[in-house]
């Protein structure tokens, strides 16, 4: 686990982003692609796929339960698939770290499952909530004990699960892609309808390795009993990882990056909309589609930016994106408003205080409400901030030390390797002044 030996950040002012990078892959994707991989038959080939925490804490469960996985080495793996029935009981219970998406969309597969077992996390997944996942699996049959509606997970096997119609209470991709999967071992016809659309990547996967999947308007079907057929999987580079970068050459004087073969897939694309609203330069080239994503090269040069009122259309698919782009608000001028965001209070911190909190240290009126933020646009100054063990947050104010008056130190850094494994050295290679220390 990452947060034993922890890490400190500290970024020193100014400087400008210059270059041409390619983040690491896709952090959805890359957990998708061993899932499915794992329960196809044939073998998978993975390239690209991001060897951070979460998506390797996915590999380890599958390696568990019997499926030789060959990898990751400089991005690439080989799955041989073990087929929809072929998985085994694991000896051990399963431990997840820090991942979500590796909680939520296994409670759906093991569901499927004939053995028992358990999914446990770190002190940040353990605080995240799960009945979003569990009540609407127990409607399809299944049984799962929780802590108070938190994990750990015990979910016992055998159970025949029956397709549901579900409205999903909350715009969130994990509990649509939990039941999907566990739509696959039930008995007739899952349906999913979400009250916005969230990133699909699992419907387009399901999809590519001929898994029917049936889309009408806002409602996702599927029929249990089908099989996955292996196929190669290229990932993409993560827009996640890619907006440090798209923010910090928005707000830094001269900057102009170029960010390699990212997914710009339309549900992920929240971050380029808003940024563009707020006035950023942003343009797209070497547009192309590879195993059913699109990607593209997204070229950022410095452009004043002004505080804008978010669509709400648009966080569900920016929703990872958000601490960086409050940066992004606390630099623009004039102010930036978000609303109908409360999804950010149950990421690995709470997002929204965490970030108030942190920009009020470094001198910027962040003002918290229930479901966003009110940020007006200022100086940036020096001082000590907290991520909470939040990847998202240690790079945000990592990248804000670029337009502050001193040095930014943040504190807890070690989490960053479960979603962007070498961001120190890349963001040093185009221009960030930041140095890591053990603390
Ligand atoms: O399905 C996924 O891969 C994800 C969905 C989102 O979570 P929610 O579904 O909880 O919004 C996102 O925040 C997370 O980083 C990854
Ligand atoms: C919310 C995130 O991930 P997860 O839910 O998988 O922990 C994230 O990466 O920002």
């Amino acid at each position: 686990m990452s947060s034993e030996i922890n890490k400190k950040y500290i970024v020193h002012p100014g400087g400008q982003i210059q270059g041409e990078l390619r983040v690491p892959g896709d952090k959805s994707i890359s957990h998708r692609s061993i899932m499915l991989g794992s329960l196809a038959e044939g073998t998978t080939k993975v390239t690209g796929f991001l060897e951070g925490e979460d998506a390797l804490a996915t590999l380890a469960t599958f390696r568990a339960m019997g499926v030789d996985i060959i990898g990751p080495d400089k991005g690439k793996v080989t799955i041989h698939g073990v087929g929809m029935q072929g998985l085994k009981a694991p000896e051990k219970e399963f431990y997840v770290g820090n991942s979500g998406t590796s909680i939520r969309l296994l409670s759906g597969l093991l569901s499927g499952q004939q053995f028992d077992c358990t999914l446990s996390g770190d002190k940040s997944l353990s605080g995240r909530p799960m009945k979003r996942v569990t009540d609407p699996l127990a409607l399809m049959g299944a049984k799962i004990d929780t802590k108070e509606g938190k994990p750990p997970l015990k979910i016992h096997g055998g159970s025949s699960l029956k397709g549901i119609d579900y409205l999903l209470p909350m715009a969130s991709a994990q509990v649509k892609s939990c039941l999907l999967l566990a739509g696959m071992y039930a008995e007739g016809k899952t349906s999913v309808t979400e009250p916005a659309p969230t990133r699909d990547h699992t419907e387009r996967m399901l999809s590519g390795m001929g898994y029917a999947v049936d889309v009408e308007g806002s409602t996702i079907s599927i029929t249990g009993g089908g099989k996955l057929t292996a196929t190669n999987i290229d990932v993409p580079a993560d827009i996640s990882s890619a907006t440090f970068f798209m923010v910090a050459a928005a707000i830094a004087p001269g900057s102009d990056i170029t960010l390699k073969h990212v997914g710009i897939n339309p549900t992920r694309i929240g971050v380029i909309n808003i940024l563009k609203l707020m006035g950023a330069d942003i343009s797209l080239t070497n547009e192309a589609e590879t195993g059913g994503e699109p990607v593209a090269d997204i070229r950022v040069r410095y452009a004043p930016l002004k505080g804008i009122q978010i669509p709400e259309d648009q966080v569900p698919l920016a929703i990872d994106e958000f601490p960086a782009l409050f940066i992004a608000a606390a630099c623009a001028e004039g102010q930036t408003v978000l609303t109908g965001a409360e999804e950010l209070r149950v990421k690995e911190s709470d997002r929204i205080q965490v970030m108030a909190d942190g920009l009020q240290t470094l001198g910027i009126d962040a003002k918290p409400t229930e479901d966003g933020i009110v940020i007006h646009g200022g100086i940036i100054g020096s001082g000590e901030v907290d991520s909470h063990s939040d990847h998202r947050i240690a790079m945000s104010f990592a990248i804000a030390a670029l337009q502050a008056g001193g040095s930014i130190q943040i504190n807890d850094c070690a989490n960053v390797a479960t979603s962007f494994p070498g961001f120190v050295e890349m963001a040093s290679e185009v221009g960030l002044n930041i140095e890591e220390i053990d603390g």
